[in-house]
């Protein structure tokens, strides 16, 4: 099997935890750990649109660094957004603060869908460059590379933004359910490509987020979401990188996302790490689950939840500590730093 990934990130715990195999301590690391919990990525980001940001491979790499440096984590997590590389293949989208990615013209019928061609490698030139400085400067660490799955994308598309109640998309994915499919394997498409992209790059894991699919009844999943994650997260088939598969609220879905082909399934903080297990079958590690809002509650309190977690993930095949979902941008930055440390010394096998 051709590997991209370089062979010293082989024997990290993230990867090994990955894959199953034993580790030396639990791997940590946290959704949304570079961004606006951190001084220092709201001073580099001053004048400098998300967007732009995210096409400039020095500040890529710095703020992607940013939170390796400070925690102390077992990853870095490349900085961009899953909506970049629909940016790369000529959507007029913007990201909006405080608000999310909004879409000029929505996609809503198939004349839309030619709006969106397929992605290449020569699209998306700064994400690439980007990943081999990183890949150079974090030595033994993992990066994890990303993309959003074709229901989270395509809820953007169709809605033109953030959605409460997806209204339009289940419209669509009901309504007209050739045009949903074709949409979706177009998304698939993209994101395999971006993914593919970032581990041929050097990235050593993939993380595939569908946050919002915990909007979905299990049978609308495996009918309109499980044949398009699936083909996204086989892009990277090829290549030597374990594969993360994440949503929020997904508790009825987990067993059905275990086989769209991770090794990985994210877990967010609704269902305990040792039920996710029992749900997901012992042929995939889990990754999470500590609910982003305990970050605020007392050390005290904090703590006990955090060693419960690491406890249940070593009943578990595998296991990588992370919140449920992002960090929240008003967190005490100094709180995660305290959690790695203590995931780190509880776990020391
Ligand atoms: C749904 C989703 C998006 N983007 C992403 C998801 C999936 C993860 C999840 O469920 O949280 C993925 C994402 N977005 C970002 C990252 C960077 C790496 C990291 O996790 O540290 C990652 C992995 C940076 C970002 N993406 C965004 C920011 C904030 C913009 C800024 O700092 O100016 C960052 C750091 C913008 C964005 N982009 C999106 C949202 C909801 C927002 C927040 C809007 C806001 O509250 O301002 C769409």
């Amino acid at each position: 099997m051709p590997s991209s990934a370089p062979p010293r990130t082989r024997s990290s715990d993230l990867v090994r935890a990955a894959r199953r195999e034993p580790v030396s301590r639990t791997p940590v690391w946290f959704m949304r750990q570079a961004g606006r919990s951190l001084p220092e990525y709201r001073a580099i980001r001053e004048g400098t649109t998300m967007l732009e940001a995210c096409t400039r491979p020095d500040l890529v790499a710095e703020i992607t660094l940013q939170p390796v440096r400070r925690h102390g984590v077992d990853a870095a997590i490349f900085f961009s957004d899953i909506v970049v590389p629909l940016k790369a293949v000529g959507l007029d989208l913007d990201i909006v603060a405080g608000v999310g990615p909004v879409v000029a013209e929505p996609i809503r019928t198939r004349a839309d869908l030619d709006r969106l061609p397929e992605l290449t490698s020569e699209h998306v030139p700064y994400i690439t460059d980007a990943v081999r400085l990183l890949v150079a400067e974090l030595g033994d660490t993992p990066l994890i590379g990303f993309a959003g799955a074709p229901f989270t994308l395509a809820s953007y598309l169709v809605e033109g933004g953030p959605s409460k109640n997806h209204v339009r998309t289940k419209a669509l994915m009901h309504g007209d359910p050739d045009l949903w499919h074709a949409l979706c394997d177009r998304l698939a498409q993209i994101s395999g490509a971006f993914l593919h992209a970032q581990a041929e790059a050097g990235a050593s894991v993939v993380q595939l987020f569908d946050s919002w699919v915990g909007a979905l009844p299990r049978a609308d999943y495996a009918r309109y979401v499980l044949p398009h994650s699936t083909k996204a997260l086989a892009a990277v088939a090829d290549l030597d990188v374990p594969r993360i598969h994440f949503g929020v609220g997904t508790g009825e879905l987990l067993s059905l996302m275990g086989s769209a082909g991770a090794e990985v399934v994210g877990v967010d903080y609704r269902v305990s790490l040792t039920d996710a297990t029992e749900r997901i079958g012992p042929d995939h590690a889990v990754q999470g689950n500590l609910d982003p809002a305990l970050l605020f509650a007392p050390w005290e309190v904090l703590r006990d939840i955090v060693v419960e977690i690491v406890d249940e993930g070593r009943r578990a095949p595998g296991h990588i500590f992370n919140l449920g979902h992002g960090v929240l941008p008003d967190v005490d930055p100094d709180v995660l730093t305290r959690v790695t440390e203590l995931v780190h010394e509880v776990s020391t096998r």
